[in-house]
Parts: structure tokens; C-alpha cells; sequence
């Protein structure tokens, strides 16, 4: 299909995010994109710009590393929570940006297993702030329509932040669009252990047996089942580190990798573009392919 641009545009920053009727692009609501023209960039990039992003074409599932808030308070002489009050104007913003582009499934590694080794003071922050967060999505759940929940041991939490937890998850649990799963107390590792628990637990009683755990019997008891798509199809971190930091250890297997030095304070619309950039140039071949 050639490149329509005919849409009514959605958003005025550098990038031009462009909605055509349903009609045209044969869809509900498809979203179609390209780069304003004032801008100067080379033809290679127009062209990969210039990709009608069809269901193909965008990730459903997009995992990010929100790294960077430390250096981008240091960089400022400001105190290390400056930093990270990005998180929710962020979130709100690349959950709207993402809705936009048709990905269904975002999930925000916020605080790992091994997190708690920080500070008491940055910890102590931190919670206040998840919970400042989950107030907000909460209060914004019919107007930004996102689906909120958390994935990690929500038993260590603060009793505070577990309540505002299941309130937030229990009143967006009905919103259609996309799902946000945020990763709190959470870790790869742990992720496959209490999956090895559950599973050792049902051979132990005989629901299973010990010849039926295959990787789609695993898959089920991961926290990240409770997705509509729960394997990410492309992980970002921001913060200039290349490491996975004991992420979604498992779910990542096949996903594309996308590592940025945008700081995550600074990571906004048209960073998460360059990102899906990156991927529509990506040929993925899951160990299927050769050429
Ligand atoms: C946006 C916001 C307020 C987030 C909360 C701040 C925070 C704790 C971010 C860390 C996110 C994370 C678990 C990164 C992994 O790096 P790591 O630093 O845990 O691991 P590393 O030492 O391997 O880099």
C-alpha cells in the first residue's frame, strides 16, 4: 500500500502522528504516521518513517527500563528524586503515544527485586511516589482508558500502596485499551521461581503430571499470563546501560533489544518513536529463518 497522509493529525511535536477514518485504512481507527516535512532528515530514515504502521508493523507488546533518573538529577545539581518524579507525566505520556500507535501491552520495570538494596530514603520515596501513581491512573481511568496492574511480590510492598494497588487494578480491570503492567519488587528470577513453585506444588497434589510441563504450561504460571501478549515484542532501556538488569528473563527471549541514552526524564514522544523505528527495521526470524 502506498503512503496516505491524508489523516487529521493527532499530535503537533516533531513528529506528526496522523489518524486516517476507518474507512480508508479498512480498520477501527487505524493510526498512520510520517515525519513533518519541515524536517530535515535523510531519504533511508523518510522511508522507514513513511512505513503505514499496520498491525504487523507495531509492536504489541513494548517492555520498557526506565533508567537514567539518578544521572539526569546529577547532570542538573538536583536531588536524585527530582529524577524519578518523571514517572507518571512520563507513563501518562507514552501510555496516550502508545494507545495512539495501536501497541497493546506496556510494561514498566519501576522497581526490581534487588532494588531494595538502595537507599531508605530513595526507597521510601519511591513507594510514596508509586502510590502518587496509581492515585492518578486511577482518577484518570475513564479518560486515559488504560488497564493498570502490577506484576512482582506485592506482599513486600507498603499496606498503603498494596491498597492503592488493588483499587487502581480492580477499577481499571474493565478499560478495553491498552493494558499497562507495571513491574514492582519484581524480577526475572523471581518470575520463573514462583512459576517453579506452582508447578511443583500441582505435581505434588496430582493435578499435573510431571511429563505435561512443556514451555506453554510454564508460559501460564508466569505473572506476565495475565496479558493479552505476554511476551514483549520489544524491549526498550533508556539510561544508556545494555543489560537487562533481571527483567522479564524469560519473555524476552525473542524480543528486539533497543538500547538509548536518552535519559528516561527526557524519554518523550519522539524518543519512543526513534524506538519503534528501530524495530519496524528489524527482521525478525525466531531461529526460523535463513537469508
Ligand atoms: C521512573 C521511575 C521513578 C522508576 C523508579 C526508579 C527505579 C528504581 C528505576 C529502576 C528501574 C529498574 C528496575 C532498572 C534496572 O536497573 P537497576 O538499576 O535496577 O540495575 P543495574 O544496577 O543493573 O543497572
Amino acid at each position: 500500500m502506498s503512503s496516505l497522509f491524508v489523516g487529521r493529525p493527532i499530535s503537533k511535536s516533531s513528529y506528526n502522528l496522523y489518524t486516517l477514518p476507518s474507512s480508508i485504512c479498512g480498520g477501527q481507527g487505524g493510526n498512520f504516521f510520517k515525519i513533518s516535512n519541515s524536517l530535515s532528515i535523510d531519504d533511508d530514515r523518510r522511508r522507514s518513517i513513511e512505513i503505514i504502521h499496520n498491525s504487523e508493523r507495531i509492536p504489541k507488546h513494548v517492555a520498557i527500563i526506565m533508567d537514567g533518573n539518578r544521572r539526569w538529577a546529577k547532570a542538573r545539581g538536583l536531588p536524585v528524586q527530582e529524577g524519578h518524579k518523571f514517572l507518571t507525566p512520563n507513563l501518562k505520556n507514552i501510555c496516550n503515544i502508545s494507545s495512539k500507535l495501536g501497541i497493546q501491552v506496556i510494561t514498566a520495570f519501576a522497581f526490581s527485586t534487588e532494588n531494595w538494596n538502595r537507599s531508605k530514603e530513595e526507597v521510601d520515596f519511591l513507594m510514596q511516589l508509586f502510590e502518587e501513581f496509581f492515585e492518578e491512573f486511577m482518577r484518570l481511568s475513564t479518560r486515559l482508558g488504560v488497564r493498570v496492574s502490577v506484576i512482582g511480590g506485592k506482599s513486600k510492598l507498603p499496606t498503603k500502596l498494596q491498597e492503592g494497588i488493588e483499587l487502581t487494578e480492580e477499577t481499571t480491570k474493565g478499560n478495553e485499551g491498552l493494558h499497562l503492567m507495571m513491574a514492582l519488587n519484581y524480577g526475572g528470577h523471581y518470575d520463573m521461581l514462583q512459576a517453579t513453585k506452582n508447578i511443583a506444588s500441582k505435581v505434588k497434589d496430582g493435578l499435573i503430571q510431571l511429563e505435561d510441563i512443556d514451555n506453554t504450561l510454564f508460559e501460564q504460571e508466569l505473572t506476565t499470563n495475565c496479558a493479552k501478549f505476554p511476551k514483549p515484542d520489544l524491549l526498550i532501556r533508556t539510561g544508556g546501560e545494555q543489560r537487562i538488569s533481571n527483567f522479564l528473563l524469560w519473555q524476552l527471549a525473542y524480543s528486539e533489544l533497543y538500547f538509548t541514552n536518552t535519559l528516561f526524564p527526557d524519554f518523550g514522544e519522539e524518543a519512543l518513536m526513534e524506538a519503534i523505528f528501530s524495530f519496524q527495521r528489524r527482521h525478525r526470524r525466531f531461529g526460523g529463518h535463513t537469508y
